[in-house]
C-alpha cells in the first residue's frame, strides 16, 4: 500500500486541491493507498516515522513544498523506504532538481512507476538537510518568509520579497569555516549555501553543479560585497553565473564546520532549523526516492 502524506496548507490551498485530483485517479485505478493530513509544522515527519515501521507500506508520498519535503525526508532517512513527492507548494526545487513534472496527474505516473534511486542528505546537528541548506542572509530570508502573512499569496516571488526585506537590516559576518579538515577565516560573509541540489529559493541555481549522488556537497560562499553590488548580483543566480563574479567562492567537500561572531540563521530546505555554529556531514544516498 503507498501512503500519502498531504500538507493541506502547502502552496496556499494547493496541498488539498492536489489531493483531490490524486484521490480521483488512485480511486479510478483502485490502487490501494492511505492519506494522511499533516496538522501542524513537524507533524509530517512523524507520520514518515511511522510508515518506515510498517511492512504493509510500499512507498511514501510527500504532497507540498519544500517544506513537506524536508519534513517526510526527515523521517525517511537512513531506511529503504521510497519517498516520491508531488508539488504542490510555492517553491518546488526538489521538483525542478529531480524533473519531476509540475502536473500531479504526471507526477503520480511517475511514482507508480516505481523506479527507485539513492540520493545523498546531509546531517545538520542531528535534522537531516534533503536538497539544500543556508546560512546568513538566505537564512534570514527563510525566516522573514515563513513569518510573513503574504506567503500565501506571492508564490515563487516570496524569495524575492524576503531577500528585499531582509537587505535593508542585513549585516554580514565574520566567518570561520572548515571544509574536510581545512579551516579559513573570510570576512564580510552574506551567505553560505549547502546543497546536493542546483537548486533553491524557487528557482535560483545557487551551486549549479551539485550531484545529488557525489558523496559531496556543493558550497557557495558570497562575501565582501556592498549592499548595491549584492543587489546586482541577485538575479544572475538564476543562471547560475554567479559563480563567477569575484565575491563568490565555490567549493567541495563532505564535512563543513561553520562558526560566526555573529549570530547567523540556518536553514535547511527552506525551514529555519537553528543558528551558528553547525556541522554539515554529507550522508550519502542515505535516502531512496521515486
Ligand atoms: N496543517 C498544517 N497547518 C499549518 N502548517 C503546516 C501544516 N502542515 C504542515 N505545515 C507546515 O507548512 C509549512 C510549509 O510547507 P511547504 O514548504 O510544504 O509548502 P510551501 O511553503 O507552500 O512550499 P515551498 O517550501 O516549496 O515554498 C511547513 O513548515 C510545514 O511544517
Amino acid at each position: 500500500m503507498r501512503w500519502f502524506i498531504v500538507n493541506p496548507v502547502a502552496g496556499n490551498g494547493r496541498g488539498q486541491k492536489v489531493w483531490r485530483q490524486l484521490k480521483k485517479i488512485m480511486d479510478e485505478r483502485q490502487i490501494p493507498y492511505r492519506v494522511l493530513f499533516s496538522e501542524q509544522a513537524g507533524h509530517a515527519e512523524e507520520l514518515a516515522r511511522r510508515a518506515v515501521l510498517r511492512s504493509d507500506v510500499k512507498s511514501v508520498i510527500a504532497v507540498g513544498g519544500d517544506g513537506t519535503v524536508h519534513e517526510v525526508g526527515n523521517g525517511l532517512v537512513g531506511s529503504i523506504m521510497p519517498m516520491g513527492f508531488i508539488p504542490a507548494g510555492s517553491g518546488n526545487d526538489f521538483a525542478l532538481a529531480h524533473r519531476i513534472p509540475a502536473n500531479p496527474g504526471q507526477a503520480l505516473e511517475r511514482i507508480l512507476q516505481h523506479q527507485v534511486r539513492r540520493v545523498d542528505t546531509a546531517d545538520i546537528d542531528g535534522k537531516t538537510m534533503i536538497g539544500f541548506a543556508g546560512i546568513g542572509f538566505d537564512g534570514r530570508v527563510a525566516e522573514a518568509v515563513n513569518l510573513s502573512s503574504f506567503k500565501r499569496w506571492l508564490g515563487k516571488l516570496n524569495y524575492i520579497w524576503g531577500a528585499l526585506r531582509v537587505l535593508r537590516s542585513f549585516e554580514p559576518a565574520q566567518v570561520s569555516v572548515s571544509i574536510d579538515g581545512k579551516k579559513i577565516d573570510v570576512g564580510g560573509v552574506w551567505l553560505i549555501a549547502v546543497a546536493n541540489n542546483p537548486y533553491y529559493g524557487g528557482g535560483m541555481k545557487i551551486c549549479p553543479f551539485a550531484v545529488n549522488d557525489d558523496g559531496k556537497l556543493d558550497i557557495c560562499c558570497v562575501n565582501n560585497l556592498s549592499r548595491h553590488q549584492f543587489l546586482k548580483i541577485f538575479p544572475t543566480v538564476y543562471k547560475g553565473v554567479h559563480i563567477h563574479h569575484p565575491s563568490v567562492t565555490m567549493r567541495q567537500g563532505k564535512e563543513i564546520i561553520i562558526d560566526s561572531d555573529t549570530r547567523m540563521v540556518i536553514h535547511a530546505d527552506g525551514e529555519v532549523i537553528g543558528e551558528t555554529p553547525l556541522t554539515v556531514t554529507v550522508r550519502p544516498r542515505s535516502l531512496s526516492i521515486l
